[in-house]
């Protein structure tokens, strides 16, 4: 087995009286992809605040590279990348702006974050608007924007929270190769998504919260062995969720009620 990058033990996490959860363990390998899913409010987001150390008061051990996160040393954070759900990006700069900023918080040189900033925004189509002001950006190049913001310091371990919103068809084939590439080279990464065909296919691994606690854990091929269907129906069928064609008619029917 390769080198543990992260271990979850025991990890739980109250929001005032509601226990979010319920005693999670995993442990994650250098090079794998983890397919991070739930149901909306089961625990994801919490989770991976933790592991960044943008929540505290939980309890549970958590280390990353070996180190427990909860020791006041927080170097570990130099090496991990973050793609949040939701980003409030700079408006007023400049793409380049932008990342010669965030590369430079990293400590890395003005001249080679320019280099690799414009060199990744060609590469992912956005190359034009390298000196133009991210307000008039699209919702798909802001996004690309933030992803590449999360690479610039080539990052150990990378959090992706729904990081193809807003990019098209083509720019989600790259993004698959940028993902397999970059796990090739040893780097691993947590993806959280709900667009479950996407986590099928990139997801050496997926790992499926439920309410706060984990109730699968394999590749693909092995949840299929069990369950049997697509993603999507396994994520169905272990959430217990079996009433959408009811809940669609009677939700259609209350908006004809006029
Ligand atoms: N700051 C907070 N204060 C109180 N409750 C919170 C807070 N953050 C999250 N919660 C609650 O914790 C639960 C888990 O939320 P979380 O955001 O982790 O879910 P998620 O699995 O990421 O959901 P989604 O798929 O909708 O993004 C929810 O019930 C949510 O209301």
């Amino acid at each position: 087995m390769s080198e543990e990058v992260l271990s979850i033990r025991n990890l739980r996490k109250n929001f005032g009286e509601k226990e979010v959860l319920k005693g999670v363990d995993l442990h994650v390998y250098r090079g794998q992809i983890i397919g991070y899913i739930g149901p909306n409010g089961a625990g994801k987001s919490t989770t991976v605040k933790i592991l960044l150390g943008l929540e505290g008061d939980y309890s549970g051990e958590i280390k990353i590279f070996g180190r427990d996160i909860s020791n006041g040393d927080i170097s570990y954070k130099k090496k991990i990348g973050y793609v949040p759900e939701m980003a409030d990006v700079y408006d007023n700069l400049t793409g380049y702006e932008y990342l010669t900023f965030v590369g430079e918080l990293y400590g890395l040189n003005h001249d080679l974050v320019e280099y690799k900033a414009k060199g990744l925004m060609d590469l992912f189509g956005i190359g034009e608007v390298f000196h133009t002001r991210i307000a008039s950006y699209s919702k798909g190049m802001r996004q690309k924007l933030l992803i590449i913001s999360s690479l610039l310091h080539n990052p150990e371990l990378l959090f992706l929270d729904e990081p193809i919103n807003g990019l098209d068809a083509n720019s989600v084939m790259v993004f698959k190769e940028i993902l397999a590439e970059l796990a090739a080279q040893g780097k691993t990464i947590f993806y959280s998504s709900h667009i479950m065909d996407v986590v099928e296919k990139i997801s050496s691994r997926i790992v499926l919260l439920n309410d706060g606690q984990i109730v699968a854990d394999g590749s693909f091929a092995e949840l299929q062995k069990k369950q049997g269907g697509t993603l999507e129906e396994i994520f169905n069928q272990l959430t217990g969720f079996h009433n959408h064609e009811e809940i669609g008619r009677r939700f259609v029917s209350l908006v004809q009620e006029v």
